[in-house]
């Protein structure tokens, strides 16, 4: 079977074109290719493929098999893949993903998609649609107990589940150990994507993050969105700004007219591969 391993801000993922290819197991087939040690080694797994509601459907899988609703960075590879790869010659395109179907405007240079900018639509701000307990209109600055301390948390979904806390320092945090505690924790039915945020000035943050199903990455797509969103939400950020994250950075924008997320950034190929039967 031939992949192409594809980057957004070194948040990598196996892509395969199930236009030409057919699996069965895919949650089996990321936990096995992901492995950076007896696999090709990545963040997961994306499916692309045809879809009778959209231009293409994008289906992502987390390196523990797990599927996430979308993805940030892959969306935009897959904007890059069936751009660059012809299959298609549209420059705005729309793509069925577990959050519905989102819109791409590539920005073809020298024939290339190189970078994209992608409607993320609106946030969820319901705590029972994020999910997370505890009820409420919101979940914002609100005190969870996590691995013995407090932490002020306000959960944003993006379609995926986040949970965005604001801190003084990233770097000194220890993701390995608070990550898993926050991913496991029973206020979060669905498990969650947590990032950690330095507020640099009222346009700019610093993000970590630590992926529902990939441990920490170098950058979610996603994730900048529900930071921004939550920025806003707390009064630390305006509207458009750019989220600094381990990979590189993201521009984000919060748009108040139709209250829709627009997330523009980088999208490459790193190689392509066939996996042995
Ligand atoms: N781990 C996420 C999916 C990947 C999101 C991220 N890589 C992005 O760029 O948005 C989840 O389980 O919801």
């Amino acid at each position: 079977m031939k992949f192409t391993k594809m980057q957004g801000l070194g948040n990598d993922y196996i892509y395969i074109n199930c236009f030409e290819e057919h699996l069965e197991r895919p949650e089996e087939l990321s936990r096995k290719l992901s492995d950076r040690h007896f696999g090709v080694g990545a963040d997961g797994l994306i499916l692309i493929g045809p879809s009778k509601t959209a231009d293409f459907k994008m289906e992502m899988y987390n390196a523990d098999g797990s599927s996430g609703e979308m993805c940030g960075n892959g969306i935009r590879c897959v904007g890059r893949y069936v751009h660059d790869r012809g299959l298609t010659d549209q420059e705005t395109i729309t793509v069925e993903t577990g959050a519905g179907i989102k819109t791409l405007r590539l920005h073809v240079e020298d024939g290339k998609a190189k970078k994209a900018t992608v409607d993320m639509g609106e946030p969820i701000l319901e705590p029972e649609k994020i999910p997370v307990l505890g009820g409420g209109e919101r979940f914002i600055a609100r005190s969870v107990e996590v691995g013995g301390r407090e932490w002020t948390v306000t959960c944003v979904s993006m379609g995926n589940p986040h949970a965005v806390i604001f801190v003084p320092e990233t770097e000194a945090l220890n993701l390995a150990e608070i990550g898993p505690l926050f991913e496991f924790h029973p206020l979060f039915p669905n498990r969650i994507n947590t990032e950690f945020v330095k507020v640099l000035d009222g346009e700019t943050l610093q993000m970590r993050v630590w992926e529902r199903g990939s441990g920490e990455t170098m950058a979610c797509g996603t994730g900048a969105c529900a930071t921004l969103v939550a920025a806003v939400l707390n009064g630390f950020c305006k509207r458009s700004g750019t989220v600094r994250l381990l990979g590189g950075t993201l521009q984000i924008t919060w748009d108040e007219g139709d209250n829709h997320v627009y997330m523009t950034g980088p999208a490459e190929f790193v190689f392509d591969g066939s996996i042995a039967d």
